[in-house]
């Protein structure tokens, strides 16, 4: 499994945890960057771990910041991207199973590195459950459609 991975300066500590873990379990990980703790904008690393995910150029995405907050949001507003700030391995799981969220973002300032570790196994051990959830998974995409609808029309 190929997984994209990237954060900003605020995250980048919990980031190469994250990369190390990955590596060590045998996943394929393309690391987007930041690499220190200069500092940069969040949404530059969001743009670039959310294409190579609708791209399919990876499976799923794991992005980092301070908080896991704005580098979701960012991620969020590309088209096809399910991103889904997880502090708890329930949320995680659930992401997964109810909502097909194809990118879990976290923020290094929030939680511990183990816990963080736990919730990134959670997250790429779930599976999405279809059926019920399909449907409102279909409904977002038409979501947005609508908003693109909204655009031609101002
Ligand atoms: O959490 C974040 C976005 O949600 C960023 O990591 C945070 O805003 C960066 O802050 P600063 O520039 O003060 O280090």
């Amino acid at each position: 499994m190929k997984i994209a991975i990237g954060s900003d300066h605020g995250g980048v500590g919990l980031k190469e945890a994250v990369k190390e873990h990955l590596e060590k379990k045998g996943y394929e990980v393309k690391d987007f960057g930041t690499y220190t703790r200069e500092s940069c904008d969040y949404p530059d690393i969001s743009r670039a771990v959310a294409f190579s995910v609708v791209k399919k150029e990876s499976d799923l995405g794991i992005l980092v910041c301070g908080t896991g907050i704005g580098i979701g949001i960012a991620a969020n507003k590309v088209k096809g991207i399910r991103a889904a700030l997880c502090h708890d391995t329930f949320s995680a799981h659930a992401s997964r199973e109810h909502n097909n969220a194809n990118i879990l973002t976290m923020g290094e300032r929030v939680i511990g590195q183990a816990l963080a570790l736990d919730i990134v196994d959670t997250f790429l051990g779930a599976k999405f459950e279809g059926g019920r959830h399909q449907n409102r998974i279909d409904k977002i995409t038409r979501l947005e459609e609508e908003n693109a609808d909204v655009e031609e029309e101002n």
